[in-house]
């Protein structure tokens, strides 16, 4: 591979991808998720009442339901709905009664409900590091919504995952790319210092 491809971020974030894939795959088959959403839910508790937003889970994401479901009872729970590529999301209320219909790249979306602005987010991910950076799939989706929210007001961007998911370096970053707040996996939570 020449210097230049190496360089690339996005030649970069596609060898992470598959490479943390791989051991988010494991991770998922040992299935941990009960204990990392007991601890969801303590960070999230002290939200109550707050827009919240979650996700439905696609392929070996960790499972936040259980504590997206207490979540419902105490405050509105909303999760994404793609608009289109290059579009930010947009967040339609969901509870566990819900009609849930097939959305885009397998993630089931609200057939109905109200579309609410989020102030907390539960973000899945692919990748994430020891600073606080986050590889997605790819399309940028958060990123750009991350960037939207934040410019109209404070949001709370956690990163849930299974402690496999690290990545022991820096993940390449490029300027749109979006910083967590803080990670949530089995073994707690961790809170990320502000950039310098
Ligand atoms: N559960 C869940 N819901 C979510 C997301 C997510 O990551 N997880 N998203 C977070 O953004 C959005 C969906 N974004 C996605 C974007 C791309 C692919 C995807 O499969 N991409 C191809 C590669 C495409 C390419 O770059 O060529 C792939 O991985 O095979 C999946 C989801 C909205 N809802
Ligand atoms: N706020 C933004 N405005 C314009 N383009 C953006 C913005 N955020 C991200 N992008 C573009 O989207 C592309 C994909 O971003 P990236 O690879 O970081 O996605 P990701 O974080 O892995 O995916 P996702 O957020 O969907 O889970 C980037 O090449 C970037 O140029």
């Amino acid at each position: 591979m020449s210097l230049l491809k190496r360089r690339d971020p996005t030649v970069q974030k596609a060898g992470i991808r598959k490479k943390v894939l791989a051991r988010r795959r494991e991770a998922h088959e040992q299935g941990p998720d009960a204990a990392a959403n007991g601890h969801l839910l303590d960070v999230l508790r002290p939200h109550a009442g707050k827009v919240m937003s979650g996700y439905m889970p696609i392929r070996s994401e960790i499972d936040p339901r259980p504590a997206l479901t207490q979540m419902a009872r105490l405050g509105p729970v909303v999760v994404p709905v793609i608009q289109g590529a290059g579009l930010p999301l947009i967040f339609r209320v969901w509870t566990p009664e819900a009609k849930m219909i097939d959305g885009p790249f397998g993630a089931l979306v609200p057939a109905e409900g109200e579309f609410l602005t989020p102030e907390v987010l539960v973000v899945p991910l692919v990748a994430f590091d020891a600073t606080g950076n986050r590889l997605g799939y790819g399309g940028g989706f958060y990123d750009r919504t991350l960037a939207q929210l934040s410019a109209a007001g404070q949001v709370l961007a956690l990163g849930f995952a299974y402690a496999a998911q690290e990545y022991a370096g820096i993940l390449p970053c490029e300027d749109t790319d979006w910083r967590l707040d803080m990670v949530v996996t089995e073994v707690g939570a961790r809170r990320f210092d502000p950039p310098a």
